[in-house]
């Protein structure tokens, strides 16, 4: 089987009529890359997907494929492969058949295909309900067979979107392992959309996250979600409050800023996105929820008292939702040991603290 290639977007843009649906994206994904297209319904990244495919036709901009410009290929031609949310099947052909289809339609032999439909079959664990038809087989089984279908044309990348969108969610968690397993084991890279912060994080070796046309940010899973670039993704990967403000003072460390309440706060000029904060700038930060500590602060700037909104029970953690003035939302994750030790209530003001460290400057979004 074949191990796959680089694919690269250069400045894709599409357009429906005068509708922008994707605007100048520009993307390299090495071979063998667990990539996940994430982001808000309608942001682009189902359009993205099917440009690669060549499903849809590119407005402007290349789709590259290892040394080949694919952007004029027919679906049939790039050497990549999509697996659809409907997973598509042929009710009326049985699952060998349906896995052979593309085969067939390729002028292939009957024996000759059957033989690579069966070996697919047996890649996903599917061989024993080959003479099945589609509707007696479960939702999850019927994807398996959509993977085999969409793998048996030995493709260099393969697409799929929202591949699981239409499992409950304890299969989701199981098929989600056999999927990054099975990408490993083909070598190839597979491109997967989804609106699923918590599957881009499981799956991908590299997040793309999407809005409004454009990518926010492609990065690894961590690097996303500690060092997220911007206010989108930061609120769009959870777990994260950001604070707005306007730079007051600018030393060569440490940048202060005011939010409209009045309360000052303190960031660390540790972000790629800090050297240009000068004086009445604008400034956003994120601070994780997690890293937030109920108390008083011992570090000017890395704090605030907050009102208790609400309180939900997670398991292992409780959330609490605080009011403060001039902060949109501020929410604070504190592990339930902790929280039952001195339990707080709705309308209790709460000082809370967090570390210079724990504070990351994000970069203006592209989209605001
Ligand atoms: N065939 C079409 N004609 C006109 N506009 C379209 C068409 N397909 C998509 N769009 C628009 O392009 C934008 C991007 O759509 P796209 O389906 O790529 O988003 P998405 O991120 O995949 O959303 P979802 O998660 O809801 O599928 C949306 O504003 C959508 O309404």
């Amino acid at each position: 089987m074949s191990k796959g290639a680089d694919i690269e977007l250069i400045q894709v843009t599409k357009r429906y009529g005068t509708a922008l649906a994707v605007d100048a994206v520009s993307l390299k994904v090495p071979a063998g890359t667990y990539c996940c297209l994430l982001g808000p319904s309608g942001c682009g990244k189902t359009t993205t997907l099917r440009m690669i495919a060549g499903h849809e036709s590119i407005t402007e901009g290349d789709i590259r494929l290892g040394a080949s410009v694919v952007s004029d290929l027919p679906p049939a031609k790039r050497g990549t492969a999509m697996m659809f949310q409907s997973y598509a099947l042929f009710p009326h052909l049985d699952i060998v058949d349906n896995v052979a289809f593309s085969l067939k339609m390729k002028g292939v032999d009957k024996a000759t295909r059957r033989a690579k439909a069966l070996e697919m079959l047996k890649l996903v664990q599917m061989d024993h309900l080959a003479e099945r038809r589609p509707a007696q087989l479960s939702g999850g089984q019927q994807q398996r067979v959509a993977l085999a279908r969409a793998l048996i044309t030995d493709p260099q990348a393969l697409l799929l979107d929202e591949p699981l969108s239409a499992l409950d969610p304890f299969l989701k968690v199981k098929v989600r392992q056999e999927l990054k397993k099975l990408q490993l084991q083909l070598g190839i890279s597979f491109i997967h959309v989804t609106h699923s912060q918590e599957e881009a994080m499981a799956l991908s070796d590299l997040v793309v996250v999407m809005n409004g046309g454009r990518i926010e940010q492609a990065a690894t899973p961590r690097e996303v979600f500690n060092r997220p670039a911007t206010a989108f993704v930061a609120r769009f990967m959870g777990d994260h409050n950001v604070i707005a403000g306007r730079v007051t003072e600018a030393g060569s460390e440490t940048v202060t800023f005011e939010v409209p309440g009045g309360a000052s706060f303190k960031a660390p000029r540790t972000s790629q996105f800090a050297p240009g904060l000068e004086p009445g700038a604008p400034v956003e930060i994120a601070v994780r929820t997690d890293r937030v500590k109920l108390g008083a602060g011992l570090e000017p700037g890395c704090g605030l008292t907050g009102l208790v909104q609400n309180i939900e029970y997670h398991g292992q953690k409780v959330q609490v939702a605080l009011a403060a003035p001039g902060i949109d939302e501020f929410s604070v994750q504190v592990p339930e040991t902790a929280f039952f030790a001195a339990p707080l209530s709705v309308g209790d003001a709460v000082p809370l603290t967090w570390t210079p460290q724990d504070v990351h400057i994000l970069e203006a979004s592209p989209s605001a």
